[in-house]
């Protein structure tokens, strides 16, 4: 039975943060947990509260889950606060997991913050060394590096700057890119740089996305896959599932999560 634990923000609209890990999970065959860091008031057309956890309430449902059950692989999402990275990466060291997958989730698409500005040096500081892969998306690979990211040039200079912090493999998620016809993500191991794209379907239900993205990749990891094995999987599962789409709200609608296990053609 493989496992996987979530540490990340609930979002009561359902498609992003804790509830897309878990039904990602679900549908990749592993068993998934949670460590809830923040309750949010959200729906698709953006965040009305959050409502952070304390630190200690934090690092105990943590503790309940590596005192007992164990974990094959860890995400992190929304972690809103330098108090709770710390204890986040306090707990993972304390476990030993390694197969920690860091996406360091700021803001939301419709602008509310997930994690406060003075955070992001925790993040790099104490969460990003723990890692075995992030999957920043372009404006939070910006806010790690301090670097414009506009050309593909730029991107590979944000990747290796994100490993010269001791991050040992990155995806650069492109679905912020300007590129009308193709959504590229850029993963880099050290050594390589590989860019996995698929067709840029036109919707505006992308809401949880990068938490689906980055949920598929952890689950393969938990399955036992390598990291581009996994980061390739976690491409088709989303491909499939912004295809799949839910037209559901009066917004950005959420992804379509058994899109992926439906789907006779996997991309
Ligand atoms: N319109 C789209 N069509 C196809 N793939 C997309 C689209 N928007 C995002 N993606 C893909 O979804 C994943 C999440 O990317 P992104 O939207 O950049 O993350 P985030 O939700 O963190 O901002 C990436 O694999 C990206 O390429
Ligand atoms: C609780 C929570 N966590 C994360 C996101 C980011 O979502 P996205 O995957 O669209 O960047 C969100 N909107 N809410």
């Amino acid at each position: 039975m493989n496992k996987a634990l979530t540490i990340a923000g609930s979002d009561s609209g359902g498609g992003a943060g804790i509830q897309a890990d878990i039904k990602t999970f679900q549908e990749l065959d592993v068993f998934g947990m949670s460590a809830i860091t923040a309750v949010t008031a959200q729906n698709t057309l953006g965040v009305q509260a959050v409502y952070p956890m304390t630190s200690e309430a934090v690092a105990k449902q943590i503790e309940s889950i590596g005192e007992d059950i164990g974990a094959d692989a860890v995400k992190t999402g929304m972690l809103f606060n330098a108090e709770i990275i710390e204890s986040v990466s306090e707990k993972i060291k304390q476990y030993g997991w390694e197969n920690v997958v860091v996406d360091p989730v700021m803001i939301a698409k419709g602008g509310a913050s997930l994690l406060q500005a003075e955070a992001v040096h925790a993040l790099i500081r104490h969460l990003l060394p723990l890692s075995i892969v992030i999957t920043p998306n372009i404006p939070e690979a910006e806010a790690l590096t301090d670097t414009p990211i506009r050309t593909r040039e730029d991107k590979e200079e944000a990747a290796r700057k994100l490993l010269a912090l001791g991050v040992k493999n990155v995806v650069i998620k492109g679905g912020h890119d300007e590129d009308p016809n193709q959504s590229s993500d850029l993963f880099f191991d050290g050594t390589e740089f590989v860019t996995l794209s698929t067709k840029r379907i036109p919707t505006n239900n992308t809401h949880g996305t990068g938490c689906t993205f980055s949920a598929a990749v952890t689950a393969g990891l938990a399955n036992g896959a390598s990291i581009y094995e996994a980061v390739q999987t976690a491409k088709s599962f989303i491909q499939a599932a912004i295809k799949g789409q839910v037209p559901i709200g009066h917004g950005h609608g959420p992804t379509n999560h058994w899109a992926y296990r439906k789907s006779s053609h996997k991309e």
